[in-house]
């Protein structure tokens, strides 16, 4: 187990702002850490990478006990706020980066970790000179230098265009092939789908959803139904013969059923037949991170 977090818990100022969080990671897992805005995502990295104490509860990275110093060589951390010694050049900061790893200044290192995020050749620059993005991907660079076993990415492409997320969602796949494990906290719901092996949203600083995110996209389907206008006493009788949440019928004729599972898609299609209405389509549809999420969390509870 590379990550175990068993109720951790903090308060600020009497303020409980991640309440009894617990999950585990595997070796090699791509792990998405979600939640909206204050949710206590950061708070929650904080405590495992030793930078905050929990108030409660208790945890284990790479097999030592939150803030364990050996483990802590062995992490990768890029912030969520980065902001660098903007005086030094790309290669000042690697090797100043290095030693807070104790490590030796290394040209071949430094020029790994350069080639790896993109900025090979503008490692002579002044970091106040680069892009938010290249800053961004400096920041990177500084985390992989300790070539880490565990990396974890605090909203990692913020600054980055279409362009560099990409790449760094590539940089991350590949990390994994290489046995990195890394641990993702971001709100674009369309990397974190694209990387993701895993996932915890936690809302409110307590998990309100966890798993494998294949599990968690299948167990929910909705069914997009176009058919003739439903009369509202059959509207009534589909929805307590199904079992079913469901949407009112737009004006295109389209509804949308909410269901566990595919068994009954037939079911629905013969009823409605039964029922003297035409069908149009039928289409079931997995859910996306983007609906599980809002669906987690509620909409608009963001704090
Ligand atoms: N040092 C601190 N002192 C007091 N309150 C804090 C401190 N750090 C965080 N908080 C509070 O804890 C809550 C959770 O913050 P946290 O930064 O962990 O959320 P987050 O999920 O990372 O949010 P975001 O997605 O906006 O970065 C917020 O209400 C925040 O104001």
């Amino acid at each position: 187990m590379i990550i175990e977090a068993v109720n951790l818990s903090k308060k600020y100022q009497n303020k409980l702002v991640v309440d009894s969080v617990s999950f585990s990671v595997e070796k090699g897992q791509v792990y998405g850490f979600l939640g909206p805005n204050g949710a206590g995502k950061s708070t929650c990295i904080k405590m495992l990478m030793g930078l905050v104490f929990p108030t409660s509860g208790k945890g284990q990275v790479l097999g030592k006990p939150l803030g364990d110093v050996s483990a802590r060589m062995k992490l990768g951390y890029l912030p969520e706020l980065f902001r660098y010694q903007e005086w030094m050049t790309g290669e000042d900061l690697l090797d100043f980066h290095s030693s807070l790893f104790r490590l030796k200044p290394d040209r071949q290192r430094n020029a790994g970790v350069l080639r790896r995020v993109g900025l090979l050749g503008q490692e002579k620059y002044k970091v106040g000179s680069y892009s938010k993005g290249m800053q961004q991907r400096i920041g990177l660079a500084c985390a992989l230098l300790p070539n880490p076993e565990l990396l974890f990415l605090d909203e990692p492409t913020s600054a980055l265009d279409p362009i560099g997320r990409k790449e760094v969602r590539n940089i991350i796949l590949d990390l994994q092939k290489e046995g990195t494990t890394v641990f993702l906290n971001s709100h674009l719901l369309s990397e974190v789908e694209a990387v993701s092996d895993y996932i915890t949203i936690i809302n409110k600083g307590s998990v309100v959803r966890s798993g494998a995110i294949h599990d968690l996209l299948m167990k929910q389907i909705n069914l997009k139904v176009t058919c003739s206008p439903i009369a509202e006493e059959l509207f009534s009788n589909l929805k307590q013969h199904f079992d079913a949440e469901l949407k009112p019928q737009g004006p295109d004729g389209t509804l949308y059923f909410r269901l566990t599972n595919t068994d009954s898609v037939h079911e629905i299609a013969s009823f409605l037949i039964s029922q003297g209405l035409e069908l149009y389509e039928l289409t079931p549809q997995h859910e996306t991170l983007e609906s599980l999420f809002l669906n987690a969390v509620g909409e608009g509870s963001a704090t």
